[in-house]
């Protein structure tokens, strides 16, 4: 079996030998000659899938070692005899982790309490439900809106509410739709104008699941006119040729890695190969090929001379701190790529243990994932 390989796929090389002979090459030198002889495209999103790449290829499997699939014409795919699988979920807690770090900051950098904020969760299925199980955690109020799940499974006990009322009541708004262009409930440029326009509370604006979800030109119009109080972008329209007058405008701007945590690489690795064996009908279980996830080079986060107030918000950004990655990515846009392919891969909460925590931020860390080791007297 003849495979190509996006070479910046963690944890792949080594383990995807056992399947056939293998090609690396970087996702966006992928062209119609070298996928032209392959069975099977092991993919990133920055590679685009369609008629213009496949047409004349004998490729039968595409798997992306991602969540968003976007990037791939399904239609096409599907009508001329080429499957494609994905990693759901593989890196939600990963993107869970961006938005706590990103709200924590911007609560300690704008001087408000997150327990006295509303949240309005759009797109509440593998991420948008960890981002709400963690602001629920951190003690917000969570207004969630996603239209298909309440057309398929009802409305009980008021769980979902509409755009309008989330809207009209949150302070903040994140948004974690699929990128979809057609259909009832598409959500290209779902922040459109009008969206900004009708925003109450000049709301933080959180993007993290794909650019166009919303408009780069509305944004931009909405912050000059103080329709929104913050700004957060991981996903951006056009990338990696990014907005760069936005980019100067937000308060955290990162390189499309709100989902590079090492544990949601390995993960999406992981999902990729077993989709390999489940295609092929091969009996190897993915996790014997791959190296175990490295562990943080400091894993204890001692709180011990840390004010109880700010214990949450410093454990969380001992395990990432998104500010670091937005003063490189403004001091040098056009390395937007380059940030990605060459990202050192943090680990996610559970890699961490917490020391001499106060108890109530204890509790918080516990529930978020850390390990804690309580004091005696706790
Ligand atoms: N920035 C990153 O690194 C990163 C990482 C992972 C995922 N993502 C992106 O985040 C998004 C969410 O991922 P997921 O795993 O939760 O996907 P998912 O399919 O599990 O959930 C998406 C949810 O959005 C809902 N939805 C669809 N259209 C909607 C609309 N018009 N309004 C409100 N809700 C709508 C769906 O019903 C579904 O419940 C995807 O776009 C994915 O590509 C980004
Ligand atoms: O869809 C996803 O899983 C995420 O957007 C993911 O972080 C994309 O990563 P990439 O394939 O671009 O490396």
């Amino acid at each position: 079996m003849k495979i190509l390989a996006d070479a910046h796929i963690p944890y792949l090389k080594g383990a995807i030998e056992h399947f056939g002979e293998v090609e690396y090459l970087p996702g966006n030198q992928f062209t119609k000659e070298t996928v032209k002889d392959k069975d099977v495209l092991i993919v990133r999103t920055v590679t685009r899938f369609d008629e213009e790449i496949l047409a004349g290829s004998s490729v039968k499997l595409i798997c992306s070692a991602t969540i968003g699939y976007d990037h791939i014409d399904t239609h096409y795919c599907d009508t001329h005899g080429i499957a494609w699988r994905t990693a759901p979920g593989c890196n939600a807690g990963s993107v869970e982790q961006y938005v706590t770090a990103s709200l924590l900051l911007l609560a300690e950098k704008k001087g408000f309490d997150l327990k006295e904020k509303t949240i309005g969760i759009v797109g509440v299925g593998n991420v948008g439900s960890k981002v709400e199980a963690a602001c629920k955690k951190l003690g917000m109020k969570v207004l969630l809106n996603d239209p298909p799940r309440e057309e398929r499974e009802g409305n009980a006990d008021n769980m979902f509410v509409d755009l309008e009322t989330i809207k009209h009541e949150a302070d903040i708004i994140t948004l974690h739709t699929p990128l979809t262009k057609t259909g009832k409930y598409k959500t290209w440029h779902l922040a459109d104008e009008r969206f900004f326009n009708e925003l109450n509370k000049k709301p933080v604006l959180i993007n993290s699941c794909r650019g166009s979800v919303t408009d780069t030109r509305a944004w931009k119009k909405a912050i000059e006119e103080g329709l929104v109080s913050g700004s957060v972008i991981d996903c951006w329209e056009n990338e990696p040729d990014i907005d760069t007058e936005l980019l100067e405008m937000v308060d955290i701007a990162t390189p499309h890695v709100a989902g590079y945590s090492a544990d949601g690489k390995w993960t999406a690795t992981k999902m990729t190969l077993q989709n390999l064996c489940d295609f092929f009908h091969l009996d190897i279980d993915p996790v014997q090929l791959m190296p175990p996830i490295p562990a943080p080079d400091d894993p204890v986060i001692d709180l011990k001379n840390i004010d109880p107030h700010r214990q949450t918000t410093h454990a969380v950004l001992h395990t990432y701190n998104p500010l670091k990655e937005t003063e490189a990515l403004k001091k040098s846009p056009e390395k937007f790529y380059y940030f990605r392919s060459h990202y050192p891969l943090r680990r996610e909460y559970k890699a961490y243990t917490v020391i001499n925590a106060d108890p109530v931020p204890a509790n918080v860390l516990q529930q978020l994932g850390f390990h804690v080791e309580f004091l005696k007297n706790d």
